[in-house]
């Protein structure tokens, strides 16, 4: 079967496109240019080039931006006065705290923490629960992405049967209700403790692995004709890299592609699209606080 590629690259470089047009339409307009912050903690190498991935599209955009470093023996307190000091400064419209931070620090109350409104990433737990809303805060930016590329390439979700391979707070469980909210779609959710997972994933019309397991999806596992949409990403590390090390989705891509009508490639699959997201997600915040 010939199958087409979802070009996640392209799609986000249109929608980086519609944003600059935006930005430049405030900016004649004399209305406030979007900032977003970044807020990074540690030199985990992984996060250093996700970062700056983001400071380059920012600036690709228009938008200001604020890099924010700390050591990883920044202490929890320290963190959480420093993200109030943001939420209350009334020039930065939207900031991240970059995943992971050091085990001595809690993920759940350094979300918390972020004002609802500014949450780009979408991560709190009130923005999680906006989704199932009629008019949704800030959406999580990997899997609203993810659904602006079925939306963007006509990919018919109602009455389908999506399955999706990973159930965390920042990609599978958002994913899996937008995909019945939004996408009216049939869905199951498989996990770690999912006996028998190819059971599930052959029955599926799109398959979307959030996982973080290269090669965890192989071609006996996906039905003929599915769509497959790879959200997972791993550094792995190698001297037959260039760069010595290499972007890796979930999904045996070569194995796989040949039995789908779509796939997503990684790198240039879903990745770019979580940047769009969350520069439209600033957008969006800046358009809430500063019409
Ligand atoms: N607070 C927070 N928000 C996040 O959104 C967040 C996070 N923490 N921690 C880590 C994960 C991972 N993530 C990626 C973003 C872009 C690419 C991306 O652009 N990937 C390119 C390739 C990148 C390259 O080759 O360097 C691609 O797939 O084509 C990948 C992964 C965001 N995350």
């Amino acid at each position: 079967m010939t199958y087409t590629l979802i070009d996640g690259k392209k799609v986000s470089a249109d929608i980086k496109n519609e944003i600059s047009q935006k930005v430049a339409e405030r900016k004649a307009q004399g209305r406030k240019i979007p900032h977003l912050a970044i807020i990074l903690v540690g030199d985990d190498g992984a996060s250093q080039t996700y970062v700056d991935n983001k400071v380059k599209s920012c600036k690709s955009v228009g938008f200001h931006y604020t890099m924010m470093r700390f050591a990883d023996t920044i202490s929890e307190e320290k963190l959480l006065k420093h993200i109030d000091h943001v939420n209350n400064d009334d020039d930065v419209d939207g900031f991240i705290v970059q995943l992971p931070l050091p085990p001595h620090i809690s993920v759940d109350r350094v979300t918390e923490k972020i004002r609802s409104d500014k949450d780009v990433d979408g991560f709190t737990n009130h923005n999680f629960g906006s989704i199932i809303s009629k008019n949704p805060l800030l959406m999580p930016a990997t899997p609203f992405g993810v659904m602006e590329l079925l939306r963007r390439y006509n990919i018919e979700t109602e009455g389908k049967h999506a399955v999706v391979v990973g159930a965390s707070r920042i990609a599978g469980a958002p994913l899996s209700m937008m995909l019945t909210e939004q996408g009216r779609a049939t869905v199951t959710i498989c996990h770690k403790f999912t006996k028998d997972l190819g059971s599930y994933t052959r029955s599926a019309d799109i398959l979307l692995v959030a996982v973080g397991k290269p090669g965890l999806i192989t071609a006996d596992m996906v039905k003929e004709g599915a769509v497959v949409i790879d959200i997972g990403t791993t550094r792995v590390e190698g001297p037959q890299y260039p760069k010595g090390w290499a972007i890796q989705g979930d999904v045996d891509f070569k194995a796989v592609a040949p039995k789908t009508s779509y796939i997503t490639p990684t790198p240039g699959g879903v990745g770019p699209m979580t940047i769009a997201s969350l520069l439209l997600n600033t957008l969006r915040a800046t358009e809430l606080q500063h019409p």
